[in-house]
Formats: C-alpha cells, sequence, structure tokens
C-alpha cells in the first residue's frame, strides 16, 4: 500500500485525507455517469429510438426540464426534429400519433394486460393509495363505488348545489368589477399581493380608456368557485373562499403542492426519495400538521352526517366497512378529488375566457348563442346549458390550444413488450402522449397554433384535422371520472358569465399563455374588466 501511494504525482492528497476521499468520490461519480451514459447509448433495450442526445445519455436535462416547467413545450420541438416517436429520457419514450392514445391509455381486449401507471409518478411511499395511484386490481371495484356520485341522476341531484356556487360567482364578480374601489376593491377583485402591481398597471390603462375602474382577476374567481364546488361535493361543506373572496390556505397550499410534484418526482426518478424525502417532511412539518388537521375535521363532519347527500362521497361511505375504507383512504380520496376536480376546471376556464377575449369574433358568436338561448337567469342550469353547442366547440378548442393536463401521464409497457401506434416497445419502457405537443402538431391539425372553435362544428376548412388527437381527459379504463361533471360546470359558469357581462381583456400586451407547464400550468394573474348587461332597464 505505502508502494503504491509512493506512485501518485506530486501533490495529489492523500486518498486517506478528507481531500483525497471527496476526489474518489466524485471521481467514482463521473465514470457512474459515463458508464450509465454508454449504457444508455448502447446496449439499453431503447438504445435504437432517436432522441435529443444527452436525453437518451442521462436523465439530468430532462429532469431539469421538468422542474423549471419547459418540458410539455420543448416536446414540441423533439417531435418536430425526431418524428412521431421520440426517446425523451434513457427510459421513456413519446408518442405523437393519435392512436397511441387507444395503444397506451385504452381499454384491454380480454387476456391483453392494461399499461400499469409507474411508481415514480403516482404514488408516495408514505401515503395511502387513491383512485388514481390504486393498483390494477383494486381499481375497477374503487371506481364503480366512486362512479356513483358522478352518475346522470347524481349530477341532477347536485344541481342545487352547483348553481348557488356559481350565483355567488356572479354577485362577487358584479360588487369586484364595479361596486368597490381603492383599497377595498383591492381585497375584493381577487387580486393578491403578488398580483397587485400586474393589476395596478391594468387598472391605470383602463381609467386612461374610460373602462370601468376594477379590473378583476378571473384566474382567482375561477379558482375559488371551482374549489367551493368540488368541497362542498367532497367534504360536504365549502372551503368559503366565494364569500370571503379570498384563498383558503388549503387551496393555496394545493396550488404550490402541484408545482411541488414535479419535483418529488425528479426525485423519486434519482432513486433519492428514501433519503431526501425524510429532510423535507421536516422541514415542512408544521404545515402538513395543519393541512392534515384540517382534512381530517372535514371528514369527520361528512362521515358523521346522518342524512343521505347527492356528492362524490355517499357511495364510498356506504360501502366502506365491506372495502376496509379507514380515515386515511377516504381522505386520500377526498383529497385526490379536489385536486383532480377543482385545479383543472378553473384552468381551462381561464384559458377559454382568455381565448375568447383574443378572438372577438368567436366570443360574439358565443355571445349571440347565450344570450338567444336563454330570456332569463333562472333559465340557465346544468342541464339546460347542454345545448349549448358553440359553447362546447369553444371549450373543445380552448382545451386543445390550453390543456389543463398539458404533459404526458406516463404507464409502463408490460412483460413481453406492446405495440404503441405500429411500433414495437421492449417491456418496461415508459411511454405516453404529451398532450400540449400533441395538440400543436402541424401533422394533426390546420394553423395549430390559432384558436379555431370551427374545428369542431365541421367546418370543410378544418376536414383533415386530427380531433382524435385531443384528449385531454384521457381514454380507457383510468380516464377522467369527472369529465361529465367537469364539461357541464365549465358550461354553466361560461355560460352565465357571457349572459351577464361584456368582457375586455385588462392588459392586452402579454400573452397571458406565456405560461410554464408543470403538472398542470403556472397562471399569471388574467385580469378583466366585466360590464354588466342591462335588462329591461336593470
Ligand atoms: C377540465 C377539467 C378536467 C380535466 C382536463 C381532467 C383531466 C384528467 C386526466 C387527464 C385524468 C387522467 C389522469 C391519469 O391518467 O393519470 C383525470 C383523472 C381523474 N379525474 Fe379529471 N379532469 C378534469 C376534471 C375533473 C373533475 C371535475 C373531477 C371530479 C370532481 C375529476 C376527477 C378525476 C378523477 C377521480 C380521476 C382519476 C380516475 C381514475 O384513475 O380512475 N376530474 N382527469
Amino acid at each position: 500500500m505505502t508502494d503504491l501511494l509512493s506512485l501518485l504525482p506530486p501533490g495529489m492528497p492523500s486518498p486517506t485525507s478528507l481531500p483525497g476521499i471527496a476526489l474518489i468520490g466524485a471521481a467514482l461519480l463521473v465514470s457512474y455517469i459515463i458508464l450509465q451514459a454508454i449504457y444508455n447509448l448502447t446496449l439499453h433495450p431503447l438504445a435504437s429510438h432517436p432522441g435529443p442526445f444527452l436525453h437518451r445519455a442521462s436523465f439530468f436535462p430532462y429532469l431539469y426540464r421538468q422542474v423549471t416547467g419547459t418540458l410539455p413545450l420543448d416536446m414540441l420541438a423533439f417531435h418536430a426534429r425526431y418524428g412521431p416517436v421520440v426517446r425523451i429520457s434513457p427510459d421513456q419514450l413519446s408518442f405523437s400519433d393519435p392512436q397511441a392514445w387507444k395503444d397506451i391509455y385504452g381499454h384491454r381486449s380480454p387476456g391483453q394486460p392494461e399499461f400499469p401507471k409507474p411508481y415514480f409518478f403516482y404514488r408516495a411511499k408514505n401515503l395511502p393509495p387513491s383512485l388514481l395511484s390504486e393498483s390494477r386490481e383494486n381499481h375497477g371495484t374503487l371506481r364503480r363505488l366512486m362512479a356513483h356520485g358522478f352518475s346522470e341522476r347524481s349530477m341532477r341531484a347536485q344541481e342545487g348545489i352547483i348553481g348557488g356556487y356559481v350565483n355567488m360567482l356572479i354577485n362577487g364578480l358584479r360588487n369586484a368589477s364595479g361596486g368597490f374601489g381603492g383599497e377595498q376593491g383591492e381585497g375584493r377583485n381577487g387580486v393578491s399581493e403578488k398580483e397587485k402591481e400586474g393589476v395596478r398597471v391594468a387598472r391605470s390603462t383602463g381609467e386612461k380608456e374610460g373602462k370601468p375602474p376594477v379590473p378583476v382577476n378571473m384566474v382567482s374567481w375561477y379558482n375559488w368557485t371551482t374549489f367551493d364546488v368540488i368541497s362542498d361535493l367532497a367534504f360536504g361543506e365549502p372551503f368559503g373562499c366565494l364569500k370571503k373572496a379570498e384563498y383558503d390556505p388549503w387551496v393555496d397550499a394545493i396550488g404550490k403542492g402541484v408545482r411541488f410534484g414535479t419535483v418529488l418526482m425528479a426525485i423519486r426518478t434519482l432513486g433519492l426519495e428514501d433519503v431526501l424525502l425524510p429532510i423535507i417532511e421536516n422541514l415542512s412539518n408544521k404545515a402538513r400538521r395543519f393541512h392534515r388537521k384540517r382534512t381530517m375535521d372535514r371528514l369527520e363532519r361528512r362521515v358523521n352526517l346522518t342524512k343521505e347527500r347527492p356528492d362524490f362521497m355517499e357511495g364510498l361511505l356506504q360501502k366502506k366497512e365491506e372495502w376496509g375504507m379507514d380515515m386515511e383512504r377516504l381522505a386520500a380520496n377526498a383529497g385526490l378529488l379536489i385536486i383532480a376536480g377543482s385545479e383543472t376546471t378553473a384552468t381551462l376556464l381561464s384559458g377559454a375566457t382568455y381565448l375568447l377575449l383574443k378572438h372577438p369574433e368567436a366570443m360574439k358568436k358565443l355571445t349571440e348563442e347565450v344570450r338567444s338561448t336563454f330570456k332569463s337567469e333562472e333559465e340557465i342550469t346544468l342541464s339546460s346549458v347542454g345545448s349549448l353547442e358553440y359553447m362546447l366547440a369553444c371549450l373543445n378548442e380552448a382545451m386543445r390550444v390550453y390543456p389543463p393536463v398539458p404533459i404526458g401521464m406516463p404507464r409502463v409497457v408490460p412483460k413481453g413488450g406492446a405495440k404503441v401506434a405500429g411500433t414495437f416497445v421492449p417491456e418496461g419502457t415508459v411511454v405516453a402522449v404529451w398532450q400540449w405537443a400533441t395538440n400543436h402538431n402541424e401533422q394533426h391539425f390546420v394553423e395549430p397554433f390559432e384558436f379555431h372553435p370551427e374545428r369542431w362544428m365541421h367546418d370543410p376548412q378544418f376536414a383533415n384535422d386530427r380531433l382524435d388527437a385531443v384528449q385531454p381527459f384521457n381514454v380507457g379504463p383510468r380516464n377522467c371520472l369527472g369529465r361529465n361533471l367537469a364539461i357541464a360546470e365549465m358550461r354553466l359558469i361560461l355560460a352565465k358569465i357571457v349572459f351577464n357581462f361584456d368582457m375586455q381583456l385588462a392588459n392586452h400586451g402579454k400573452d397571458w399563455l406565456d405560461q410554464r407547464g408543470f403538472i398542470v400550468w403556472d397562471k399569471h394573474p388574467l385580469p378583466v374588466y366585466l360590464t354588466p348587461v342591462e335588462r329591461n332597464g336593470v
């Protein structure tokens, strides 16, 4: 050993000293990364698939794009460069062919296994599973139990609850847009501290042009409404956001959590969960205890209700003993419903509002449809808005241009491998269709970046559009359970707003869609001037 040490070049630290150990550690790490890269590029089962060079060699550039929120957008350029199948990280393929929706996520014929959901994306080791993360074996039964709250019958029974919050939204907007000024107005118009600066600029522009004095931040109002609706349907009581015209800490935490979720996924992808998660949990202990106590208190109040209620929990509660549903699992599913059902719907409503206001022709057509279909506020209900065809086209087009979930929902190719959109994929590969990129692919759509609701109205100009490429709710056995409710709720909210107000964007200059995409978008405030429509002199 002493002889070996004497071979070291002069000036090198001794391998038994601290700098020496650090140097050896660094050399081992670099060698590991190089060997991994060589393996990923040559012997890995996906080695022959094309893809961005660095992403094929290592996870790091992919994860960097993921945690900085550019990945869903970058995916479009990757497909433009490499074609319909791209190797986006050492073990992941992205598909842009619409056929891939069915092949990856669709229902299987008997004997064919589903593509399971990967652990790194869906499951936290320390939490009980929800419907979203439940194993394939348990998913079907749990889904049937929960589907009870989403049936046609339940939705009809929920009309009163949902309609009540939408009316609160309309009243709140009426007050916030015109009735208040100065500091009081600031508190009531949905503008948080962080957002105030943008709105101040918007307001002064509006005043110069003789507009109503207070723009309202539609992102906040939509969020408050959808969170109150879903909380009522999941816990039996709202968050009270609409009443107070401010965010509840629970709701605020969800917004931050969604962004943090991508960091968590990166940690799991690198296999560092056991090391880093306890540290993160320790740092956020106080906030987590607060959040957990409020969830459990709410849940307990709902569980203790003796009267039947047409909400999401009723089906689960009726079978809770039979299914061994303890409070932890009930809380996991109530939490899922709130996260899945409110942020997504509010995001799409915000995007649709922006896109309509940027396209006055479409807004004019929609306004005509709504105001000619309904003569009074009371006629606008969850069921009656089903007849608004142009409205549905606008929402569909908004979901194409600005899908609330812009990423690809990952699945794992099962044993033996499988064909996806005509390409054989080896087992264990993570595959997905990335929504934003697929929806903006010029091979699928004429003018993919333009907002044309007419695509969805059989306009011959768009006859060759691949409308089947747009799947905002996903397809197959694990598609969105709340799809019908989401569409009905969005139609109702937008119809009531268009019926009651003329709208105008407060800051026309900025492209509001220029956002970073995590699991959902990191939305900017959307300040809008609202002018109440006068009817019968009112
Ligand atoms: C515009 C609104 C919405 C969009 C774009 C949307 C999108 C999605 C997507 C893409 C999935 C599949 C996730 C995956 O494959 O991992 C999903 C699942 C789910 N969504 Fe939605 N969603 C919306 C609204 C809602 C609403 C209103 C609810 C309920 C209140 C809801 C409840 C669920 C549930 C429970 C699942 C899990 C289903 C399962 O795994 O069986 N969603 N949603």
